[in-house]
């Protein structure tokens, strides 16, 4: 059904020093967790809208708030690739109807040459930009789960964090939150995260299907709620039914 084209520079690592999955314990915390977390990310979203320029040269770091605040897909980059302080690489990625079980794609970094290394010295946001043809049956799907894998350099992850805006043109479709919880040093970790699909209606489809790559994400992901990655993607639906 699709077909990533990009972003295809992860390692597969076969042998691992520690195998863990990265399930969020934090909704179990005494203190009314589940409502308290919920409550406070309303009242993050309803800040006002912010650009991404102000955000560039705002001082101190990138909260997951502010990126909250955004209204339209950004153009360029939030943080740099040297930000990840973590090492937090992924190394496979699938995605999966949740309701057929149908696997849409899979795709998992090839090992690394001196090439590689020498081409990433090059393009400093080599392997930051994904693009993904879908059919538009995509579009009618409801819920995907996407499984993520990825390893961890030699410092603890807290409250490891994605927030994940889909935009076609100037309209937000949808914003996920998903947590990743912690994470132990030197680590690979497993999780699959639930996208529930936003109604679209017929004329959306059919725009999103007639104006390939103008449906847009930005992935951002913050450890102790600093931005430390950004990756972006774009999408168009397009062949068979
Ligand atoms: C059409 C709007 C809802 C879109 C839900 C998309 C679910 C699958 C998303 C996969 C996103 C991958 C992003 C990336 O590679 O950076």
């Amino acid at each position: 059904m699709s077909a990533p084209k990009a972003r295809g520079d992860a390692p597969v690592a076969d042998n691992v020093s520690a195998h863990g999955t990265a399930a969020p314990p934090r909704d179990r915390k005494p203190g009314g967790g589940v409502l308290k977390r919920l409550k406070s990310r309303r009242s993050q979203a309803d800040r006002g809208p912010v650009t991404e320029e102000e955000l560039r040269t705002q001082s101190g770091a990138i909260t997951a708030e502010d990126v909250l605040g955004l209204r339209v897909a950004t153009r360029g980059y939030l943080c740099k690739p040297e930000d990840n302080i973590y090492n937090i690489d992924f190394v496979r990625f699938k995605i999966r109807d949740l309701e057929t079980g149908t696997v849409l794609f899979e795709i998992a970094k090839p090992p690394q040459t001196e090439d590689d290394e020498e081409n990433r010295e090059a393009d400093a946001n080599a392997g930051r930009f994904v693009r993904y043809q879908f059919t538009p049956a995509f579009l009618r799907l409801r819920t995907v789960g996407a499984t993520v894998e990825f390893t961890v350099g030699n410092r603890p992850l807290n409250n490891f964090r994605m927030i994940e805006r889909h935009y076609f043109r100037d309209h937000l479709l949808k914003s996920f939150d998903f947590d990743f919880g912690f994470c132990i040093p030197n680590s690979r970790n497993t999780c699959e995260h639930i996208y529930e699909f936003p109604q679209l209606s017929e004329s959306l489809v059919r725009q999103m299907v007639e104006c390939p790559y103008e449906t847009r994400s930005d992935s951002f992901y913050f450890v102790e709620n600093r931005l430390v990655m950004h990756n972006k993607a774009d999408y168009a639906y397009k062949g068979a039914q």
